[in-house]
């Protein structure tokens, strides 16, 4: 769905990635994991037009869209929830909903809706506080619910379990499973929960200083015997 191809990419003069080639099979949940400081956010930022790219190409649905600004990849069909600030804290949840869907007509804003709370009850509940009242697992609820909302057909999620409780967490990867399941939604998910979220993946990379070091199944990876030292950059 979208593919990265010999990738240079990073920050103004500072290269952060180095000859990436991934792909983000559609309907499939595809992990990204590596050692702090390896580049995972930063290839979700490149996927989603936030970075500088030097040279290589990002397609998507067969399309070149390496140029293309993020607020037009977001009218594609991508999603990019960041870990912070992925919703509007000082609106409610109400309005970020509504924000979410301000290029639908009202019929299908109201559908969407109905099918983003069906997603996500709990926030039925919460329609009048305002985001930044809600717990961290509860704000990411309510970020891939504007994602519904957007019809996104891709999600990139970076670390949406980080800082929540193990049990809240667990919630989290099973809506995730429902996102793919239900929705046929294709996911992008970087991770520090390695474990879990591979055994949910059926894709992964290993980033190693901005370079793929492992590209395969993600149960292929969590079965290596070097697993643990590989995960933490020891290669060898
Ligand atoms: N906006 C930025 N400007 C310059 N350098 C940046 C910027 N954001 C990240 N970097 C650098 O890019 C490198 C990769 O960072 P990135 O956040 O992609 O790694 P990561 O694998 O997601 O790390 P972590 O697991 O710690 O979140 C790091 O050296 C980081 O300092």
């Amino acid at each position: 769905m979208i593919r990265a191809e010999e990738l240079n990419a990073g920050y103004k003069e500072v290269q952060v990635l180095f000859d990436i080639n991934a792909e983000v099979k559609k309907n499939q949940i595809t992990t990204i994991v590596g050692p702090n400081g390896s580049g995972k956010s930063t290839l979700l930022k490149t996927l989603f037009g936030l970075t500088n790219i030097y040279s290589g190409k990002v397609i998507y649905k067969d399309d070149d869209i390496t140029y293309t600004p993020p607020h037009d990849r977001t009218k594609l069909g991508i999603a990019y929830l960041p870990q912070v600030d992925n919703v509007f804290t000082n609106l409610t949840v109400e309005e970020n909903l509504k924000i979410a869907g301000y290029t639908l007509d009202d019929g299908e804003y109201e559908e969407r809706r109905e099918i983003a709370l069906n997603a996500f009850p709990e926030l039925k509940d919460y329609l009048n506080r305002k985001a930044g009242t809600l717990s961290g697992g509860e704000r990411q609820f309510l970020a891939i619910a504007t994602a519904l909302i957007r019809k996104s057909e891709l999600l990139m999620l970076d670390e949406p379990t980080a800082q929540l409780s193990p049990k809240f967490a667990e919630i989290i990867f099973n809506k995730i499973l429902e996102l793919r399941d239900d929705f046929r939604l294709t996911i992008a998910l970087v991770e520090q929960n390695v474990k879990r979220a591979l055994e949910i993946s059926e894709k992964a990379y290993l980033l190693i200083s901005g370079r793929v070091a492992f590209d395969g199944k993600a149960r292929e990876l969590l079965e290596h015997e070097k697993f643990e030292r590989m995960c933490m950059g020891l290669l060898d």
